[in-house]
């Protein structure tokens, strides 16, 4: 396997433009979607990249972006050594041979009016690969090699189960014989035991054309068994890339390490609590700033001023993201505290801080912003909160930097990772941070 990328993104990024209505529409008043924003990544041949990250994180937007089946807004693509992003149409088509996409849920995607024949030939025929009078018998061919039986040629697409739907759409892409093949989500929609037949015909295909993929998957058990590397997406943005086994037991990032605790049956080579992540994925219209996954982020960096444990800095987190919610943020805890209560004392319980900080600069800041929300001041105790417990995670924006021994094998966007921000990390810190 060489070194050489097969295939080089860099800076690629996809906006979409959105209008809700149809005054959006006239009067061009839609939002921006900002679905990829900025992302180098590379494809080495033979190799597998695992692509992961939760739904709606611009997983399908660059797999489509980076083959120009949809037009990227920005960045170059570069396969070996041609940028796809200057190519023309025809250009584009020759590329086309070697590069290959077969898109989430085939059952979708087949055209329900062609049968299999015409569904695995049509390739052969735009791209001139075998002369028309060896087009059936290919297409035999390619259904056997995918595990289907000739004879399924003259069936259409809903007489198949979705394992078998998938099959024929691999089929339909390896006609061209490719180098290359971007395999958005093969395994999603499928049964676990239907998943393992095609991971095994994957990884056949592989060894016999010595394939390379872009596996694309939003849960990274499926990708640690298929991938050589993975790489770790989350809204528009990789936060984590390295050799499977890095990115598994190394320190990770702290969104990888989220996912990683979330896999059903924990890696046996791992072990580690489950790691439960606030909230939701937030809207890529509506973007946070600094370090993307800071609103959920389990270990956000501390302010410096300060010798906090992890723990009390998410406390305070989780304080202040309520107090940004007004008085309707602390219904709960100001509702059941009566008059003569001690509120300040009711919110500590509430969000599990000690009666006393550890550090006593921090204490006096809390103590005072929690009798002034006692005092129904809450934008008063919002400010001093906001002002003296700021993390550089929401305002400066993490760059995706090698780390560790790997070179420039392994690389994550995260402060942690960055000796630059060594002076924020939390007292316990929870990762080891290699040097960058
Ligand atoms: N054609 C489009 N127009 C507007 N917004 C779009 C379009 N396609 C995707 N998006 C938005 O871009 C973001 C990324 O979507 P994308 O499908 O690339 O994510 P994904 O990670 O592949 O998700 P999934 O696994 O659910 O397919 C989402 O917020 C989605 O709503």
């Amino acid at each position: 396997m060489s070194d050489d990328p097969l295939l080089r993104v860099e800076g690629l990024e996809k906006e979409y433009a959105t209008a809700d209505g149809l005054l959006d529409r006239l009067f061009g008043s839609g939002r921006t979607v900002t679905a990829v924003d900025g992302v180098d990544l590379e494809v080495r041949e033979g190799e597998t990249l695992g692509l992961v990250g939760e739904s709606g994180c611009g997983k399908s937007s660059l797999a489509r972006s980076l083959l120009r089946l949809t037009e990227p807004t920005a960045g170059t693509v570069s396969y070996r050594g041609t940028d796809l992003t200057a190519c023309s149409r025809s250009e584009l088509r020759a590329v086309r041979a070697n590069v290959q996409y077969v898109p989430q849920n085939p059952g979708a995607s087949l055209n329900p009016r062609l049968t299999v024949r015409d569904i695995v030939g049509e390739p052969l025929e735009v791209h001139d690969v075998v002369p028309p009078s060896e087009r059936d018998a290919r297409v035999r061919d390619l259904l056997e090699t995918v595990g289907l039986a000739p004879g399924h040629a003259e069936r259409y697409p809903h007489e198949f189960s979705g394992g078998q739907q998938q099959r024929i759409a691999i089929a339909r892409a390896l006609a061209v014989e490719p180098e290359f093949v971007v395999l958005d989500e093969p395994v999603s929609s499928l049964d676990v035991s239907v998943q393992a037949q095609i991971l095994n015909l994957l990884a056949d295909l592989q060894d016999e054309f010595g394939l390379a993929y872009l596996f694309i998957a939003h849960d990274l058990s499926v990708v640690a068994h298929v991938a050589d590397r993975v790489a770790v997406m989350y809204l528009g943005k990789i936060v984590d890339v390295g050799p499977t086994e890095a990115v598994f037991d190394d320190p990770s990032h702290p969104y990888t390490a989220a996912l990683r605790s979330a896999i059903p049956e924990p890696d046996p080579r791992w072990e580690g609590d489950r790691i439960v992540l606030e909230g939701t994925v937030p809207s890529p219209d509506d973007c946070p700033s600094g370090c993307r996954f800071h609103t959920r982020c389990p270990r956000v960096l501390s302010p410096a001023e300060y010798d906090l444990e992890s723990e009390t800095v998410r406390a305070i987190r989780h304080l202040r993201k309520r107090l940004a919610d007004g008085e309707d943020g602390l219904e709960s805890v100001l509702a059941t505290s009566g008059a003569d209560d001690d509120v300040p004392a009711a919110i500590r319980d509430e969000f599990g801080l000690p009666a006393e900080l550890e550090d006593d600069d921090a204490e006096r800041v809390l103590a005072d912003a929690l009798e002034a929300v006692a005092a129904g001041e809450i934008d008063d105790g919002r400010a001093r909160l906001a002002s003296a417990f700021a993390t550089p995670c929401e305002t400066d924006r993490p760059r995706l930097e090698p780390v560790g021994d790997d070179g420039d094998d392994r690389s994550i966007a995260c402060h942690r990772f960055d000796d630059a921000y060594a002076d924020h990390l939390p007292d316990d810190s929870e990762t080891r941070t290699p040097e960058r």
